[in-house]
């Protein structure tokens, strides 16, 4: 088997950049390996018009290192008072290339997300009219429910009566956690989509809680069962194109992760191309590496594949660094736990 893997240069689909110094702290992580990602607008204030976003993306440019290039992708998050005209208007300028909803409350920085998906309606109505992804945090905010199970009450309950009620939606289930979640992809046609990130695809919920809590394996959504992890890893190298890599690289201070109340979110920039090197390695599907990191987010988004290449050798153990300086302190890096033998060329 050979030692070397090229592959054409990967984009992420899903990926948290902040702001300020940590924007620029952890901009050259994704920058290094990947060509383009869509870019979450989770800030706060949140990243909510055409302007706002525009503005966001000339702060990313401006924090880009000399010499590297990378294009974000830009999003808007989706409100309550979100207005059609200027999504459609920040659409058809090329700038934005997906809507975020975040059901109010569910994850970080979403307070402002949707409580009433009526008042949503004329927005995803639009989308639909006109091809624009809708990206989906998929998980209900009902204290009822089990923090475990809302990944699949939000399919029933919200993602599944919104898709019916907007035909023609496009829609990118992020982040998957749950094989539910990856069948209900599977049934449904090519309007739909998900996200799978690294670190989903590593650990399950014993790597969080047994033998003392791990706040760098806190995410949301949280992370289920091994046969959930098992069902992930089967959709990401299944060849099977509605599934494509967004890494959710999710940095948060290790004071912030580190506390009483811990932010949720894993930091995988650094590392990614090598972890999933080394999980599509030991799957015998190295092959579908491309597909997964390269080529099935493009044919969703409806983009071009990228025309420069990544390439990965095999050797030795990987070194990569524990945490990065972000400016406000450091930043943990994703530890998959085990070693990697795939390393990024230069
Ligand atoms: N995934 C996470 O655990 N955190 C993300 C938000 C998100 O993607 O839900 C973040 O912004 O920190
Ligand atoms: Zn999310
Ligand atoms: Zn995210």
């Amino acid at each position: 088997m050979s030692d070397t893997l090229t592959i054409r240069r990967p984009d992420d689909w899903h990926l948290h950049l902040r702001d300020g110094a940590m924007l620029r702290a952890v901009l050259p992580e994704t920058a290094r390996h990947f060509a383009r990602a869509i870019i979450m607008p989770n800030l706060v204030p949140p990243v909510v018009t055409g302007d706002q976003a525009a503005a966001y993306r000339d702060r990313i440019l401006a924090a880009l290192p000399d010499g590297m290039a990378f294009e974000p992708l830009m999003t808007l998050y989706l409100t309550e008072e979100t207005d059609p005209d200027d999504v459609a208007a920040a659409h058809a300028s090329g700038l934005v290339k997906a809507v975020k909803l975040y059901p109010a409350g569910a994850t970080t920085n979403s307070a402002s997300g949707v409580r009433d998906f009526d008042k949503v309606r004329g927005v995803l109505d639009r989308m639909a009219a006109i091809g624009l992804p809708l990206c989906v945090h998929g998980e209900v905010t009902d204290p009822e429910i089990d923090i475990f199970d809302r990944e699949s009450v939000f399919i029933d309950r919200v993602l599944d009566p919104v898709r019916r009620a907007t035909p023609g939606l496009r829609v990118v289930m992020e982040h998957i956690t749950t094989a539910g979640a990856a069948d209900y992809v599977r049934a449904h046609d090519s309007d739909l989509g998900a996200t799978i990130t690294t670190h989903h695809l590593v650990i399950n919920r014993n790597h969080i809680l047994v033998g003392g809590i791990k706040p760098h394996y806190y995410c949301l959504p949280v992370a289920k069962r091994d046969e959930h992890r098992k069902a992930l890893v089967a959709a990401a190298v299944s060849g099977d194109a509605r599934f494509f890599l967004g890494t959710d690289s999710a940095p948060h201070t290790d004071a912030n992760k580190e506390t009483a109340c811990g932010c949720a979110g894993c930091f995988t920039a650094p590392n990614t191309m090598s972890v999933l090197a080394e999980l599509f390695d030991r799957n015998g599907a190295l092959d579908r590496l491309e597909g997964f990191a390269s080529r099935h987010g493009p044919a969703f988004y409806g983009l071009p594949v990228n025309e420069n290449t990544l390439t990965l050798r095999r050797g030795d153990p990987v070194s990569y660094p524990a945490a990065i300086d972000a400016g406000d302190g450091p930043v943990t890096v994703f530890d998959p736990g085990f070693a990697l033998h795939w390393r990024v060329e230069p």
